[in-house]
């Protein structure tokens, strides 16, 4: 088995290494001179510094040369993944693709397998998600994921060539179930990032983190999934790390949010284009999703988050 990860940001590059350390792998960045600095000076100073790559970690730029290994794991932004695909599908056909971004596409609604599917025909295709830092992989901290994959036997195979010394790879078939759960965890972390900024205290954080555990599983059950799963890595797991952890971008633009400050866009925030997705979609299959409406309100600019913790408080009082 050869593998490739198409994409070198924070997570790529750290998926990238951890997998080094034992086979070679091909790690490919969209631009000549990102690929080139980062092949030669062994770091990826952009996106993940302070780290070293092994030797066994080549950087290109070269779709064709990457897309050359049995497995590729897709670590871009997810609303960047159907162009990345559409770019290159020429390359992608056909292989086993392993989405590792976490979101809904805005427009359809879907997550990334079904993105993988409809762009990229023939293709086999899985899911590597769950609660990591990319700095905390690429420092060989110890870290469980959740590999999600419709076939039993693929889902075998990937589970032991993707787990590493510090990646401990668990298994689900639950495929739809996984991505919603690593998708909605980073809506709720906005929220909870939202409070804390705001001073409002980890009492309301942890009612927060509930609460919105249950909209999860209120969207995420009427789409199919399984109730263990999101009890799992990849929704509990994911939610209560990224709640509670300012290593998260998506907690940080909610410090910024309910401290009134600035965040920087280029970040990549999941949330905010999720909460959006989730939002219509909500919408559509008639599911009340307060805590998500909240998130959307506040990051359009019409909700501040007084407004918003107000309307929280005042829904009417029902049974948990
Ligand atoms: N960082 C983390 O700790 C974790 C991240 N994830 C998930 O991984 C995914 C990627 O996040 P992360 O790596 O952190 O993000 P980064 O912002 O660090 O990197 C994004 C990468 O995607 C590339 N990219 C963006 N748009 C395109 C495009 N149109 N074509 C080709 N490449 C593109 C960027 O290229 P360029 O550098 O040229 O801009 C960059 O290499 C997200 O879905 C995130 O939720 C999951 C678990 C942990
Ligand atoms: O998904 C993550 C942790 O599991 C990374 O979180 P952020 O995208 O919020 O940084």
């Amino acid at each position: 088995m050869s593998i490739s990860v198409i994409g070198s940001g924070a997570f790529g590059t750290a998926l990238a290494i951890s997998l080094a350390h034992q086979c070679p792998v091909t790690m490919w960045a969209r631009s000549k001179e990102h690929a080139r600095v980062i092949q030669n000076d062994r770091k990826n100073t952009a996106r993940l510094p302070g780290v070293t790559l092994p030797d066994q970690l080549t950087v290109t730029s070269d779709m064709e040369q990457a897309a050359a290994q049995d497995t590729l794991l897709l670590a871009v932004p997810m609303q960047q993944l159907r162009r990345v695909l559409t770019e290159h599908t020429a390359w992608l056909t056909p292989r086993t693709l392993v989405a590792c971004c976490k979101g809904i596409e805005l427009g359809t609604g879907v997550g990334p397998v079904a993105v993988m599917a409809e762009v990229v025909a023939q293709t086999r295709t899985a899911l590597l998600t769950g609660p990591s830092f990319a700095h905390d992989i690429a420092r060989g901290l110890p870290t469980a994921l959740t590999l999600a994959c419709a076939d039993s036997d693929l889902g075998r195979n990937l589970q032991q060539e993707l787990t590493t010394a510090n990646l401990r790879l668990y298994r689900t078939r639950d495929v739809i179930g996984a991505e919603l759960g690593g998708a909605l965890k980073n809506v709720v972390a906005i929220a909870c990032g939202a409070v804390i900024g705001a001073g409002l205290g980890d009492s309301a954080r942890a009612a927060l983190m509930t609460r919105g555990y249950a909209e999860m599983q209120r969207m995420a059950l009427a789409l199919g999934a399984q109730r263990e799963t999101l009890a799992g890595l990849s929704g509990f797991g994911d939610l209560t790390l990224t709640c509670t952890s300012e290593q998260s971008r998506n907690y940080r633009l909610g410090l910024s949010l309910g401290r009134g400050e600035r965040f920087d866009p280029s970040v990549t925030v999941e949330g905010a284009a999720t909460a959006h997705a989730v939002y219509v979609k909500a919408d559509d299959l008639g599911l009340d999703l307060p805590i998500t409406r909240a998130v959307v309100g506040m990051l359009d600019g019409e909700l501040t988050l007084t407004d918003a913790m107000a309307e929280l408080l005042a829904r009417p009082l029902k049974e948990e």
